[in-house]
């Protein structure tokens, strides 16, 4: 299965020049669906991993099913002033704008193996600061895991050393 042909790229959304690349098509076909999280559910299996972390919103998509799949937890990481308790909290940039997202303290012990799962990576913001977020609780990121990749964007050059898997690249 092509997981691209399951991926809609609508131009200038949410602002002229971006080509935003939706994930709905893809999650709406089960088979599809299925098989991405697969795939990252096969990566995550050597890996020890205690916990999965994704940022709103569609890290939630990504995550929440390789958890269940692993029968491990999953940790929101919302953006500000979304979680009821006690948080820790890093800004961040992105393709098109800045925001805040927070975790609550209590949800990474030290010492555990975190794996952060979300639907793209584009300039790294995003990723580097879940990362910042984890790593502050204690936390050890062993691994992220995405569906799409936007080379151009070079987030990668943001997450440096740390193990990076994605599904398809643009
Ligand atoms: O690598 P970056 O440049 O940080 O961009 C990637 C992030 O942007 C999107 O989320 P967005 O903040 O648009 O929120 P959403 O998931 O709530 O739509 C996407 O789901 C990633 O989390
Ligand atoms: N081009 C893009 N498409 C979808 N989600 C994004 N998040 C950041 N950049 C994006």
């Amino acid at each position: 299965m092509n997981l691209k042909d399951f991926v809609a790229d609508v131009p200038d959304f949410p602002q002229p020049g971006i080509i935003f690349r939706d994930i709905s098509p893809l999650m709406a076909d089960g088979k599809a669906y299925g098989e991405a999280t697969q795939q990252i559910v096969n990566y995550a299996k050597d890996k020890e991993v205690d916990m999965i972390v994704g940022p709103e919103a569609r890290g939630f998509i990504v995550g929440c099913p390789v958890a269940f799949e692993l029968g491990i937890g999953f940790a929101p990481c919302r953006k500000k002033g979304k979680l009821p308790r006690e948080t820790i909290e890093v800004s961040y940039g992105l393709e098109y704008g800045n925001d805040a997202l927070q975790l609550h303290k209590d949800s990474i012990k030290p010492g555990q193996k975190v794996l952060v799962c979300d639907d793209l990576l584009a300039t790294g913001g995003t990723i580097a600061a879940t990362i910042e977020l984890v790593e502050k609780l204690g936390g050890e990121v062993v691994g992220t895991a995405f569906f799409i990749e936007l080379k151009d964007l070079h987030g990668r050059d943001k997450i440096k050393g740390y193990d990076i898997f994605t599904l398809m690249e643009y």
